[in-house]
């Protein structure tokens, strides 16, 4: 039987800053549809995999596939290839409203996979807002909302031009509890719809209640991957988080 094709295929993978190995020979694939998290202790290397999809940084060595073709070398093109990203800070314009944060993807390029006229471009941005329950704030300066509010914008930007390979770089940081049981929601829906989503995240109930797999980086290795119980069960994970020696 044929195996289906990964939506991401990570092999080798190896980034080196200087004299630092940022990412030593990792690899994973994200299924299709499949919520995938990424998780280690600060300085792991989680978010240099999301630079590397997105051909910010360089590759020492390894491949990086979407869809069984080779990644494109600019941000830019990934769009028109499917994939979109959050950052881990906010990376919202602050003197444009909701709704022109919302817009810029779709400046820059398509939505899945066609491109826009404005009059389509700010249908798809007020839909996607409305789907987020932001209708009411599109015209607002976006610097104006309340924190979770302004993560939602950025949830929005990423999915207006419908990726199909989702990166979230810490979406629950510095959400309270309730906007987390939301946010989780929002992303067993788009993982429900067939977009695949690559998550790092600290939050670790947030990561074991939504990841189908996760792979756990330390020092820039994959020390274990596997499902949450397993990933859980796993005495490299507790040593790297707390630095306890696992019993021989
Ligand atoms: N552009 C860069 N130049 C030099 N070193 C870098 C660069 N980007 C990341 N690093 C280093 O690479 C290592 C991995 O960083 P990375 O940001 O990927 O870790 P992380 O797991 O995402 O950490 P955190 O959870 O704190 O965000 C760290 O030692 C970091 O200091």
């Amino acid at each position: 039987m044929n195996t289906p094709t990964p939506r991401l295929r990570i092999s080798g993978l190896t980034v080196a800053f200087g004299g630092l190995t940022a990412l030593d020979d990792v690899s994973f694939d994200v299924a299709r549809g499949e919520t995938f998290a990424l998780i280690g202790p600060n300085g792991a290397g989680k978010t240099t995999v999301f630079n590397a999809v997105c051909g910010l940084v360089r590759r020492a060595s390894g491949s990086i596939d979407i869809d069984g073709r080779p990644a494109p070398a600019t941000p830019m093109a990934l769009v028109g290839r499917g994939v979109s990203r959050t950052l881990q800070g906010l990376g919202l314009f602050d003197s444009m409203t909701v709704l022109e944060n919302v817009l810029v993807p779709l400046g820059l390029g398509t939505a899945g996979g066609r491109s826009l006229g404005e009059t389509d471009a700010i249908l798809a941005a007020t839909d996607q807002l409305a789907a987020l329950g932001l209708a009411a704030d599109a015209a607002r300066p976006v610097a104006s909302l309340p924190y979770p509010e302004r993560k939602r914008v950025a949830l929005a930007r990423a999915l207006v031009t419908q990726p199909q390979l989702l990166l979230l770089d810490e979406p629950a940081g510095g959400l309270g509890s309730d906007d987390i049981t939301d946010l989780a929601a929002i992303v067993r829906g788009i993982a429900a719809a067939g977009c695949s989503v690559l998550v790092v995240e600290h939050h670790m109930d947030f990561v074991m209640s939504l990841a189908d797999r996760i792979v756990v980086l330390d020092f820039g290795r994959v020390i274990a991957s596997g499902t949450p119980a397993e990933v859980q069960a796993d005495p490299r994970v507790e040593e790297a988080y707390l630095g306890v020696e696992p019993a021989a």
